[in-house]
């Protein structure tokens, strides 16, 4: 029985397409621009000289590193405020998010990007503010998303027996992650995404196949 819920973000509740070809361009078009204005700001003690250059490597690499995700979550904000920026989700996301919250299954987020970006990306969606359905958010301050450590702090964290917490993803080295910390796991194989389907995991290809997957309120 299913009583908690983590989602991943990219590929899982949200296009891949629009993490790489809105958000991480509005952020790498306005670095410079932030430099300039946050000199001081706290994220950029750990990034090595020349910031400028060594921040759009790891744009390019992709690179999941804490200070990055805390640097491009701090330039969304004024994307998002603006109304420039609105969170893409995929339609059959808030619906069966909401279902889920009212059989009162715990529902909570585990991504790499920052949870400041997180919860900017839930609360400004075309279908409103979607952060209430959320009771505790996570990111790569807890640890990497393909090392099972984190997955084991997750649970710790939330409470409740792991293999009654479900871990979603679209990346198959992190369902691997969580399900060696215990965690019972599903991959989205999102037709646009087109991720490689896992022979080791559940797979569903929206969170209405999740809920039928698993036994839990759906469409
Ligand atoms: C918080 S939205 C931006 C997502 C992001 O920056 C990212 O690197 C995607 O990571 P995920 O763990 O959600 O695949
Ligand atoms: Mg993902």
């Amino acid at each position: 029985m299913i009583h908690s819920i983590i989602t991943d973000i990219e590929g899982t509740t949200t296009p891949i397409s629009f993490v790489h070809r809105v958000l991480f361009p509005y952020a790498r078009e306005r670095l410079a621009g932030f430099l300039a204005q946050s000199p001081d700001h706290p994220a950029l003690a750990d990034v090595p000289a020349p910031k400028l250059e060594t921040l759009l490597g790891w744009i390019d690499r992709d690179e999941k590193i804490t200070s990055l995700k805390t640097i491009q979550g701090e330039i969304w904000k004024q994307g998002y405020e603006s109304g420039e920026l609105q969170g893409e989700i995929y339609p059959d996301v808030p619906p069966t998010l909401r279902r889920w919250a009212r059989a009162g299954i715990r529902l909570f987020v585990y991504s790499s990007g920052s949870v400041p970006a997180q919860k900017l990306l839930f609360g400004h969606t075309p279908e409103g503010d979607l952060t209430p359905l959320f009771q505790a958010y996570f990111d790569t301050r807890v640890g990497q998303k393909r090392d099972s450590s984190s997955y084991a702090a997750i649970a710790r964290a939330i409470g409740g027996t792991p293999k009654e917490t479900l871990f979603l993803s679209d990346v198959e080295a992190e369902l691997d992650a969580a399900a060696s910390a215990g965690l019972a796991t599903c991959q989205l194989v999102r037709p646009q995404d087109a991720p490689v389907p896992s022979k080791q995991h559940k797979t569903a290809s929206d969170f209405d196949g999740v809920a039928k997957a698993f036994g839990l309120p759906g469409a």
